[in-house]
């Protein structure tokens, strides 16, 4: 036993050796940290909300890579069907409780229908666990070329108000209200956060990202907390840009914000982590996120659905698959994380025959997922 966890951290050192340093946070902040225990044998159960479209497809590459590098983690379904009460979507009581249970979920993408049905149910999980902080890594990957070189950008997204707080109201015919929600204490807790993350990570500034010159009360807001927070974490350069000043400067050059973090409200957070995803891969098959609580985590790709894609054997599960390294690192895995990060990167480094269609390889997941198997 001891020599094949000798073996495996040797091979882990040698392959971080190519691939340059790990790209998932092992170090965590003090903030939301996971206190979930093994059942009585040596496992952590864990909920796994595989999703629409690609989700499945995913979610299985997943399950392989799991179960052949003996992760000590027991799957558990988990159906979040929306269920209406009183007019409002919810979650399904016995999900609830699963991850109440388990203190942590894997979830693949989740479809919301336009303007009609059920409100979004990411959005629903979200706030049913209070999951304030959305962080959101993109790095570029070893050996695998796109238009950026060298991106490795951090953002943390607030996650529960902001744009997506669902209050809208029709004022008269042909006038709609949307109402963009701030306040203090979802605020407070994803910029502390963010402080927190930047401390664990090593990262020496932290970036509001806002346009408080024009909503000037509720960025404002977001602003005077993080310039209010500043003096707790003084090791911490706080710095505040304006949004579209942050998407000139990140397409322009990405390196900038290298040893930052971003923190910004919830839709710029949505938009401009699909531009790092782009700016990284070119993709977004590759990008990892967690939904961070105070108690309870969520771990999922930031891709939809895929339904272009779906049931064709095309989808490319890593970012489903960081997303569940990230989770891996959380519970404090992290021999099982890095062995399984390193396997899925090497196998991108590896060659087109190895990628699937979005990074312009010609492999199927399926492909995909027995080479990372094989580099285990
Ligand atoms: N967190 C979640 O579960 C999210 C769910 N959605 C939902 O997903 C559905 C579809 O949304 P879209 O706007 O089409 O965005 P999407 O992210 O599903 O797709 C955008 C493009 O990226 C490609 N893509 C996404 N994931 C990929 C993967 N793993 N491998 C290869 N290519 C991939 C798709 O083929 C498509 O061309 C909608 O119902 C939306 O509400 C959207 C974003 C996040
Ligand atoms: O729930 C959705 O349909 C989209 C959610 C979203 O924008 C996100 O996950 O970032």
């Amino acid at each position: 036993m001891l020599r094949n966890t000798a073996a495996i951290a040797q091979k882990n050192t040698t392959l971080l050796k190519i691939l340059g340093s790990t790209r998932s946070i092992s170090n965590q902040p003090t903030i939301g940290r996971f206190t979930g225990k093994t059942n009585s044998s040596g496992t952590y159960t864990v909920p796994f909300i595989e999703g629409d479209g690609v989700g499945p497809e995913i979610s299985k590459s997943v399950k392989d890579i799991f179960s052949a590098a003996n992760v000590p983690i027991q799957w558990q379904p988990c159906d979040v069907g929306p269920i209406f009460v009183n007019g409002l979507t919810t979650i399904p009581e016995p999900a609830v409780k699963a991850i109440k249970e388990s203190l942590v979920a894997l979830k693949g993408p989740l479809a919301t229908p336009v303007g009609k049905g059920h409100r979004s149910l990411n959005l629903t999980l979200r706030k049913t666990f209070d999951l304030f902080a959305n962080v959101r890594p993109a790095k570029s990957v070893p050996n695998y070329k796109s238009t950026y070189e060298n991106v490795d950008l951090v953002l943390i997204r607030e996650n529960t108000e902001g744009e997506y707080s669902g209050i809208e109201h029709i004022v008269t015919p042909g006038v709609v209200q949307s109402i963009k929600l701030i306040t203090r204490e979802a605020s407070e807790k994803v910029i502390r956060y963010a402080y927190e993350y930047a401390i664990a990570v090593g990262r020496p500034r932290l970036i509001v990202v806002h346009k408080s010159t024009i909503q000037r009360l509720g960025d404002g807001l977001f602003v005077q907390i993080a310039n209010e927070l500043q003096s707790e974490y003084p090791s911490i350069k706080l710095e505040t840009q304006i949004l579209d000043n942050t998407v000139l400067n990140v397409v322009s050059n990405p390196t900038l914000y290298k040893d930052a973090v971003s923190v910004c409200p919830n839709l710029y957070g949505d938009i401009l982590s699909d531009l790092n995803s782009g700016l990284s891969a070119g993709s977004l098959g590759l990008t990892p996120s967690a939904n961070i609580g105070d108690k309870v985590s969520i771990f999922e790709a930031v891709h939809g659905s895929a339904p272009d894609i779906a049931g064709q054997n095309k989808a490319n599960p890593t970012a489903l698959l960081l997303s569940s390294v990230m989770m891996l690192n959380h519970m404090g895995l992290e021999e099982h994380a890095s062995r399984i990060e390193n396997a899925v990167l090497s196998t991108i480094a590896s060659g087109p025959e190895s990628r699937t269609g979005d990074l312009g390889g010609s492999a199927t997941t399926s492909s995909f997922t027995e080479c990372v198997i094989k580099k285990l």
